[in-house]
C-alpha cells in the first residue's frame, strides 16, 4: 500500500492557481523529491501535505486514511525547514525534546529519545549547546534530529540545505539520505537543486507551474526524460530544430530515415553522448559540422561549445587529449548518434525517449 497518496491536489491564492490537480503515490520508506524552478509549487504542496495550509479540493492518505481534515500537530509528520526553525533560547537538548513534551511523554522516555536522535545525527556531547554556539550544518542537524525524534509516519523537508556552502551541502546530504536508509522513513524532499535531487532520492518528481510533468527514479529522469521540461530541466541538454516529414528526420541539410511520425520537433541530446569527429563512434547518426568556439577544460574532462548551421551545440569530452584543447576557431565533425537522442514535440511531449540502451 502507498504510504501516501495524494488525489486531485488543488490550490490557489486568490485568483492565482499554484496547484493545478496533483496525484501522488509514495511507497512505504521512500525517498520522494520534488524538484522544480522556484515558484512551481514545491513548497505550497508539501505545506499542504503538512497541514500549514488547507487545499482547495483534493485528498492527502496517509496508510489509508485521510489526513486532510486533521490540524498539522495531529498529523505525525516531522519536518525540516530551510531556515532551521530551532528556538535560539532553547538548549539543543531541549530543542530536540520539545515536540517530545508536547506530546507529554515521560521524563525518561524524553531523555532517551534526544540522545538517540542526537547520536543519529552526530550530536552527541552538544546536548548544553545553545543555536547560536554552532554553525549553519550543525543547527540544521539539530532540525533534523527534532523532526526524527517523534519518530513520525512521514518526514517532509523543506530545501533543508539551502543555507550552508557546497562542501556541507554535500556531506549533509549523504547524512541524511544514511539515516533515511536506515530508519526506513517515508520522506518527501523539496528543492531546486537537479544535482542534489539526483543524488539522494529514489524518485523525483519534476514540477512545474502547478503540474507534475514526470515523476521517476534519478536514472529514468536523467536518461529518458519524457516532457522537454524535465529534459532540460534535470542536467545539460541540446536542443536543435528538426523536421519529421515523409518517413524522414530533416535536421539542417540531413534527412535520415524515421518512420512514423510527422511535424515540427526537437532533437535533444546530453552534452556526453555528442561525438567529435576523430573520437570514433559507429552507427547510424545524425552529421554535422561545427566550428570550436569555446573548449572549458574541467580536468577529468572538457566542454567544447560548437557553433553548426542548426544552433550551439554542447560536448562533453571526457579525458580530454591535449590536442583538443588548443582547437578553438577549428571546423570538427560532430556526431549526434541516433540512438542516443530523443524529439519533443513544440508542445514538450516526447516522440522519441533516448537514450536508448
Ligand atoms: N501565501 C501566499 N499568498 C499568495 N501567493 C503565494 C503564497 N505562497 C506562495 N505563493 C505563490 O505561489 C506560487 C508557488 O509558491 P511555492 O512557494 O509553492 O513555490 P516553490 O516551488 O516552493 O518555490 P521556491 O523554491 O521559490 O520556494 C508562487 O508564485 C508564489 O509567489
Amino acid at each position: 500500500m502507498a504510504d501516501l497518496k495524494i488525489q486531485g491536489l488543488a490550490k490557489s491564492y486568490k485568483d492565482v492557481r499554484v496547484l493545478e490537480s496533483i496525484d501522488l503515490d509514495i511507497a512505504s520508506g521512500e525517498f520522494f523529491t520534488l524538484l522544480g524552478p522556484s515558484g512551481c509549487g514545491k513548497t505550497t504542496l508539501l505545506r499542504t501535505i503538512a497541514g500549514f495550509q488547507h487545499q482547495d479540493k483534493g485528498e492527502i492518505i496517509v496508510k489509508g486514511e485521510r489526513i486532510d481534515n486533521k490540524p498539522a500537530h495531529k498529523r505525525d509528520i516531522g519536518m525540516v525547514f530551510q531556515d532551521y526553525a530551532i528556538f535560539p533560547h532553547l538548549t539543543v537538548a531541549e530543542n530536540v525534546a520539545f515536540g517530545l513534551k508536547a506530546r507529554s511523554l515521560p521524563k525518561s522516555e524524553i531523555e532517551a529519545r534526544v540522545a538517540e536522535s542526537l547520536k543519529m545525527v552526530r550530536l552527541d556531547g552538544y546536548q548544553n549547546r545553545l543555536p547560536a554556539e554552532m554553525s549553519g550544518g550543525q543547527q540544521q542537524r539539530v532540525g533534523l534530529a527534532r523532526a526524527m525524534a517523534i519518530r513520525p509516519t512521514l518526514l517532509l523537508m523543506d530545501e533543508p540545505l539551502s543555507n550552508l556552502d557546497a562542501k556541507l551541502r554535500i556531506e549533509l546530504r549523504e547524512d541524511i539520505r544514511d539515516i533515511q536508509r536506515r530508519l526506513g522513513i517515508t520522506t518527501i524532499y523539496v528543492t531546486h537543486d537537479q544535482e542534489e535531487a539526483l543524488a539522494v532520492s529514489d524518485r523525483i518528481c519534476v514540477m512545474n507551474k502547478g503540474n507534475v510533468e514526470q515523476i521517476g527514479t534519478p536514472f529514468e529522469i536523467y536518461r529518458k526524460p519524457l516532457r522537454r521540461f524535465a529534459a532540460a530541466f534535470v542536467g545539460t541538454m541540446n536542443f536543435l530544430p528538426a523536421q519529421l516529414d515523409g518517413g524522414r528526420l530533416v535536421v539542417g541539410g540531413q534527412s535520415i530515415p524515421f518512420p512514423g511520425s510527422e511535424g515540427a520537433v526537437e532533437v535533444a541530446i546530453r552534452p556526453e553522448n555528442v561525438v567529435l569527429a576523430g573520437a570514433g563512434g559507429e552507427g547510424d547518426a545524425i552529421l554535422l559540422k561545427g566550428e570550436v568556439r569555446k573548449v572549458t577544460f574541467l580536468g577529468r574532462e572538457a566542454h567544447y561549445t560548437l557553433k553548426t548551421d542548426v544552433g550551439e551545440i554542447v560536448a562533453q569530452v571526457a579525458d580530454p587529449e591535449h590536442d583538443f584543447i588548443v582547437m578553438e576557431g577549428r571546423q570538427v565533425e560532430i556526431r549526434l548518434p541516433l540512438n542516443k537522442i530523443a524529439l519533443f514535440r513544440p508542445n514538450g511531449d516526447v516522440v522519441k525517449a533516448g537514450p536508448a540502451r
